[in-house]
């Protein structure tokens, strides 16, 4: 509304046409204030009462009405159970819902909500705009807080569309579409509204769509890239030249597709709801999410180690940040209205409220004492805002699958790393959600890392400290977004010895996001400002792999460099010898790291005579893909190109054998986490470094056991050495057979596979029990 005053339009404890009781204020927008009610006709059952002053000068609740009143019966929409007007005020009685989305996410601990639950969020959302669209109308404003989870048990896990206030309809009572005007005006909400709107275009029902889609990003990433810009125009072009690769850095590729449809769709054009459904349920399956696991406020957060509970999660905090948004906006400061992120209307669109099909499809509102016309009265006088943005856009913790990084490294940092000190491997437990992270077998519920050197006894792992590390294939796309089009391919999927190609690749590209986060060989000292361990903790080989089943034929080879195949990487030159034994049995763990080591070294001697002489060409020039792939200058040119593929790009071949099951389709990550006590100890570990092998553990499991309990698990640890030498320019590359040195066009010692961690240093774990 254009505004209210302070004092709320209804009390507590008034009674609405001798029926509604209110309880409570729940809520407040740029239109209305929401009430909580009980209907004491109806055995005190809770509802909810939108109202807008008759004052108002932008009088939206006719509007609602009438789109509300058409959607009953759908799935999710509020019931509808009256409406009415008096002097003072429009009212509209409906269905009390839970809280809404926005509030959800902002009380989540790193303001984002998993993968499975904004993806299956998404899908209901979309569900609720096809539902609209089919009565004939747009929402134009979709956006986090315009939906709400229901509130019995029987529905709490629905949800419903709210706010009609700014629904347009773009049939005409023909069931034709209605011309689009040349300026329309501004509608929606800023941050979320589609570059239609903000060029002040008609808008047509792919743009509701375009809110969704920024909705999700901002679910799966904690933030848009334009949420601290004030200036409407500047978003809009913002949004305009985004980049969809960054912006959809770590996400489904799914998403990609469901922008690249959005992008193809004008106002005339039905979107294929069908091909958007059909995307999110792709990235369900494959990421086996399931109808009924828990959506993210459904986990107790408390229970996550150093997860505080968002203190803005509280009923009050919410109703101040709406309060705030209807107290303050003005309906043209869009400065103001962006700030409280309450919708904006901007230029003319009458014929919403009087004009055209749309107002003969209003219903007259009855109501106590119905049929009172409005006074036509000045806008009421600008106030100051009462409140400060609610500033809920925290740094960015990044994705879902952080939760797993930052664990394990303020484990490790609790554990300590120096193996002077720490001859046997330390193994620590920890408790993860299940939205967070699959436990390696259905039943487990905690994830386990395994750090340490390798005992005497096992003479073939030189890894001095590595941790492997499961992670949830329902995350693989998001660890391993296709930067390149260079992947192998499998050439047969049926056979029982195969080769593969490791891929290495970055795997949680938000450590590229900053230049600042990367180090270079020579500058690993972790973060001496801060005297905090774990935030000096080092990430060494943010890699994934991305492993491909090649052929089974041996002798079915591909030329070094991959220049006889467009479908094989350069580095498959190694190929012949990474062989995978379908049979070998695995337990998983560390354990299961030394025995795979072994495996491998035998492997290599197998397939020794098969295996091509590896050229140092090929390998150099992936190297040099490899390096831009780290370099965050570069990054952003990577290109993405969303394909079937779910795997990555950047590759080096492993000459390391690998078990794995047949049906190896997923990766799982190693992460290799060095966190110094203390400078000395630092020191020491640069020495170290310099004549040992940072390895590179990429762990490999087959997704088939998330899907079929019976199939044999398999995982397996492929280990790469990357040595570090005196100059930056250098890098060995060592396995366990052969040791080769390369020369690397580093560019301003730019590092390879080294970051350092900053951002992720919230999570504090009680210190683990060593193991000796
Ligand atoms: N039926 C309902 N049940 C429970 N809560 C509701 C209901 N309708 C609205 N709310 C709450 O009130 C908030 C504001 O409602 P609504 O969006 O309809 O008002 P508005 O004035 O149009 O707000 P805005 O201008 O921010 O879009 C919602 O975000 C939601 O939290």
């Amino acid at each position: 509304m254009a505004s209210s005053s302070e004092a709320e339009i209804l009390r507590v404890s008034q009674v609405i046409r001798d029926r509604w009781k209110v309880k409570s204020k729940i809520g407040g927008g740029g239109f209305g204030e929401i009430y909580e009610a009980t209907d004491l006709q109806n055995h005190n059952e809770c509802v909810a009462i939108k109202v807008e002053s008759s004052k108002a000068t932008k009088q939206v609740l006719k509007m609602e009405v009438a789109v509300l009143r058409r959607l009953q019966g759908k799935r999710h929409a509020c019931k509808f159970y009256g409406c009415g007007r008096n002097d003072e005020f429009n009212y509209l009685v409906m269905s009390l819902q839970g809280k809404n989305l926005a509030d959800l996410r902002r009380e989540t601990p790193r303001q984002c909500f998993s993968l499975s639950t904004s993806i299956r969020i998404a899908h209901q959302i979309l569900e609720g705009i096809r539902e609209i669209h089919s009565i004939g109308f747009l929402h134009r404003d979709i956006k986090p807080s315009n939906f709400a989870m229901g509130r019995s048990t029987s529905n709490q896990r629905t949800v419903y569309m709210l706010d009609f206030g700014l629904a347009r309809q773009f049939l005409n009572q023909k069931g034709e579409m209605r011309s689009p005007r040349s300026a329309a005006g501004f509608r929606g909400t800023v941050r979320y509204a589609a570059v239609t709107a903000h060029k002040n275009k008609e808008m047509g029902r792919q743009d509701d769509l375009w809110s969704l889609f920024y909705m999700l990003t901002e679910f799966i990433q904690g933030s848009l890239p334009w949420r601290k810009i004030k200036d409407k125009d500047e978003v809009g072009r913002m949004k305009e030249n985004v980049d969809l690769n960054a912006l959809l850095e770590d996400c489904p590729l799914e998403l990609h597709q469901f922008a690249i449809h959005l992008k193809s769709l004008g106002y005339i054009d039905t979107p294929d709801y069908d091909y958007l459904e059909r995307l999110l349920s792709q990235v369900e399956r494959e990421n086996g999410f399931t109808m009924d696991e828990p959506f993210d406020w459904e986990i107790n957060y408390e229970n996550l180690p150093g997860a505080k509970r968002n203190q803005n999660g509280n009923a009050s905090a919410r109703l101040k940040s709406h309060t705030t948004a209807m107290i303050n906006r003005p309906l043209d400061d869009r400065n103001r209205a962006l700030e409280t992120q309450a919708p904006l209307t901007m230029g003319e669109d009458d014929d919403e409220q009087t004009n055209g099909p749309q107002a003969a499809a209003l219903i007259p509102l009855d109501g106590l004492n119905g049929g009172i016309s409005q006074e036509v009265v000045a806008p009421p006088k600008i106030e100051k805002p009462k409140y400060k943005r609610h500033e809920f856009m925290k740094p960015k913790y990044g994705t879902v699958n952080l939760d797993v990084i930052s664990a394990v490294n303020a484990r490790l940092a609790a554990v300590g790393m120096d193996d002077e000190e720490e001859n046997n491997d330390v193994e620590a437990n920890f408790n993860l959600p299940s939205s967070v992270l699959r436990p390696q077998t259905a039943v487990e519920s905690s994830a386990s890392l395994r750090t340490g050197k390798p005992k005497s006894s096992d003479k073939t792992t030189k890894s001095n400290r590595s941790i492997t590390l499961s992670i949830n294939s329902r995350y693989k796309k998001r660890m391993t977004p296709v930067t390149d089009t260079t992947n192998a391919q499998a050439d047969d999927m049926s056979g029982n010895a195969r080769t593969a190609l490791t891929l290495l690749s970055k795997w949680h590209s938000s450590f590229e996001n900053s230049s600042e986060d990367v180090e270079g060989m020579n500058n690993q000292e972790g973060d001496r400002s801060n005297k905090d361990g774990s935030a000096r903790n080092i990430i060494y080989g943010r890699l994934s792999a991305a492993f491909t089943p090649l052929s089974r034929n041996s002798n079915e080879t591909t030329s070094p460099g991959g220049t006889s195949s467009s479908r094989l990487s350069p580095m498959t030159v190694h190929k012949q010898s990474t062989t995978i034994n379908q049979n070998s049995p695995s337990n998983g763990g560390g354990r299961q790291s030394r025995s795979t080591s072994r495996d491998q070294k035998g492997s290599v001697q197998r397939t020794a005579s098969v295996g091509a002489a590896p050229s140092s060409t090929s390998i150099i020039t992936h190297f040099k893909n490899l390096v831009s792939s780290f370099n965050p200058r570069n990054n952003r040119a990577t290109s993405v190109e969303p394909n079937n593929s779910s795997e990555v790009s950047y590759g080096l071949a492993s000459s390391g054998g690998i078990r794995v099951s047949p049906s190896v389709t997923n990766a799982k990550v190693a992460a290799r986490v060095i966190a110094p006590a203390d400078e000395e100890k630092e020191a020491r570990r640069q020495r170290r470094l310099r004549r040992r092998s940072s390895d590179v553990n990429l762990a490999m499991c087959g997704r088939d056991d998330l899907q079929s309990p019976e199939s044999p698990r398999v995982t397996a640890i492929v280990q790469k050495s990357v040595v570090t030498t005196n100059s930056p320019s250098i890098v060995r590359l060592r396995d366990n057979g052969s040791d080769e040195q390369f020369k690397i066009p580093l560019e301003d010692n730019k590092p390879i596979l080294f970051c350092r961690r900053k951002r992720y240093q919230f999570l504090n774990f009680p210190r683990a029990t060593t193991k000796s």
